[in-house]
């Protein structure tokens, strides 16, 4: 099966080269523009399909505004729910509705998984890890995982690196931009900051990436390039292409095998330096996951690096995406800005952990930012076999089915007619005290944690260190967007939401801005 499989992808330069230009001549002039998505005139309608290439020129010409023309389509389809057409008669189905993703993620959860195009993607980057697994090899992951994260002590240790990170790194950087009037790109800095905060949680190692020291952020560097060079095949819309090119190791392939090289080289260095401690010392000092791992009698070390790797991907941009989006909505929204001031002064300079609980109005800012935001925007399965979702959308077995997290925050059914406003009250009760009460929405209806067996397993970590440091830095600054009036960032997103070209601010000490 590999081979034939092998033996078909020589035939690629010969449809790229010659039969898809002379589909793409005769339907490039067939007068498609007028008839798509049209992000100028907001006029949406659901794209034509043609033989081969399916809706191929739609999608390509929706190029890096993607996420938001499939999420417009969502908003006018039937039960929020279309399916597109792909070359070569692949198929997507993409939906918005709550009772569909239910499906997916839970009650049908067995016929919905990665899958094997999703799993091959990522292999050379991510192993086997539990980001990137399926069946029996995730579960077990999932099952050793999800004991740890429950433990009381790991709360404690991440909620001691945070604020650790926060006080030596992050606030003086802040605090010399303020000084001197400087520019920062808050972006980068707290893509920076979650790095070497997940790191030291997940392997006990710092990378210093946020106050680069050059041999330790190599690490870092050699992460990331291999993190954008592994998304960037999701994006190829002829898979082959990143195949060809990995099997002659030239151009970005092979840049990638050399950050992986790099990435997996070092991660197995530490784990073979606590395996080392923990045989001459029979237990081991540090907490972080790794050293947790290991002391419960997993030793295998594909096994273990594999895990790490995955998780330093699921909490590294995730949590950045998270308040970079937050930090601009709140630049825009001075009332909640205030509120949030007002309730993060009445709690101690460094929040413990029950108080960081108790941000309850922060929490629910939090919350509202990443439904118009989301860190994972968009998210997909494979289907295992045929099927019928809820709405009555006939899935065929092979069938890519995503659910559009952006979009369903943006959905009038969801949210009402004021969904496009950013309102933390939606998620807030006044209870007879004159306090907020958060009340919660289900997690089919808000997934951007993902929902079912497969949930985020760092919700918990994520709103703890979000809450912290929004507390750490509100207390002290005000974040003010260099942005020119009017002019809104654009969201995209690899495998993660991003702002496009950085999120550039100034930093003002609270003291002299009020
Ligand atoms: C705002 C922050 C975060 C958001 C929005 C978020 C969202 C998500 C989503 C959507 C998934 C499902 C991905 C998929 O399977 O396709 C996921 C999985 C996961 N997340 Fe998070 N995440 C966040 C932070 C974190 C942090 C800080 C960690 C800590 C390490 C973490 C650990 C994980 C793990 C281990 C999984 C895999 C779970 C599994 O497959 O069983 N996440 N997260």
């Amino acid at each position: 099966m590999i081979e034939i499989l092998q033996n078909l992808q020589l035939l690629a330069p010969l449809f790229l080269i010659i039969i898809f230009p002379l589909f793409f001549f005769f339907f490039s002039s067939a007068g498609l523009k007028k008839k798509e998505a049209d992000p100028t005139t907001k006029i949406v309608t659901i794209p034509k399909s043609y033989p081969l290439i399916g809706s191929y020129l739609a999608f390509k010409r929706s190029g890096n505004r993607r996420i938001q023309w499939l999420s417009d389509i969502v908003q006018i389809s039937p039960a929020a729910t279309f399916t597109l057409h792909h070359s070569i008669g692949r198929r997507q189905v993409i939906t918005g509705n709550p009772a569909n993703v239910e499906h997916i993620l839970k009650t049908h959860f067995s016929n919905y998984q990665k899958g094997y195009s999703f799993i091959s993607t990522l292999s050379d980057f991510l192993g086997s890890g539990i980001f990137n697994a399926d069946g029996n090899t995730w579960k077990f992951q999932r099952q050793i995982a999800s004991h740890e994260f429950n433990t009381k002590s790991l709360r404690k240790f991440v909620d001691h690196v945070v604020d650790a990170e926060l006080a030596d790194r992050l606030v003086p950087i802040m605090a010399s931009a303020a000084q001197q009037d400087k520019t920062l790109d808050f972006q980068d800095i707290l893509q920076r900051f979650a790095f070497d905060n997940i790191c030291k949680i997940a392997f006990g190692f710092d990378p210093e990436y946020l106050t680069p020291s050059h041999e330790r952020s190599k690490f870092a560097m050699a992460y990331e390039e291999a993190t954008e060079i592994s998304s960037k095949r999701f994006r190829e819309v002829f898979p082959l292409v990143w195949k060809v090119k990995r099997a002659l190791n030239i151009g970005s392939e092979k840049r990638l095998r050399m950050a992986v090289r790099e990435v997996h080289d070092f991660a197995k260095n530490i784990v073979r330096e606590k395996k080392r401690e923990l045989k001459e010392k029979e237990s081991l000092e540090s907490v972080d996951m790794l050293s947790r791992f290991l002391s419960s009698g997993h030793s295998d070390e594909d096994f273990v690096t594999d895990i790490v790797i995955s998780f330093i991907l699921a909490g590294k941009d995730t949590t950045s995406a998270a308040l970079t989006w937050f930090f601009w909505l709140l630049s825009k929204n001075p009332l909640v800005e205030k509120e949030i001031v007002k309730e993060i002064t009445e709690k101690s300079e460094v929040p413990v952990f029950d108080e960081v609980k108790n941000m309850v109005y922060t929490h629910a800012a939090l919350c509202e930012s990443m439904r118009l935001y989301p860190p994972v925007p968009m998210d997909t399965k494979e289907a295992a076999d045929n099927d019928v979702l809820p709405d009555g959308t006939v899935v065929k077995k092979g069938t890519l089915v995503t659910y559009h997290v952006y979009a369903m925050g943006r959905l009038e059914s969801i949210w009402g007619e004021d969904w496009a406003e950013f309102k933390p009250e939606r998620w807030l009760q006044k209870v007879e005290s004159g306090k907020w009460k958060f009340v919660g929405k289900d997690a089919f209806t808000y997934p951007v944690f993902q929902a079912g067996p497969r949930m985020c397993l760092g919700k918990e970590m994520a709103f703890m260190q979000m809450q912290s440091v929004v507390s750490g830095i509100l207390r002290r600054f005000t974040v003010v967007p260099t942005v020119a009036e009017g002019v809104e960032p654009h969201f995209f997103a690899f495998l993660t939401s991003k702002m496009e070209g950085g999120f550039p601010v100034k930093i003002i000490g609270r003291e002299t801005s009020n």
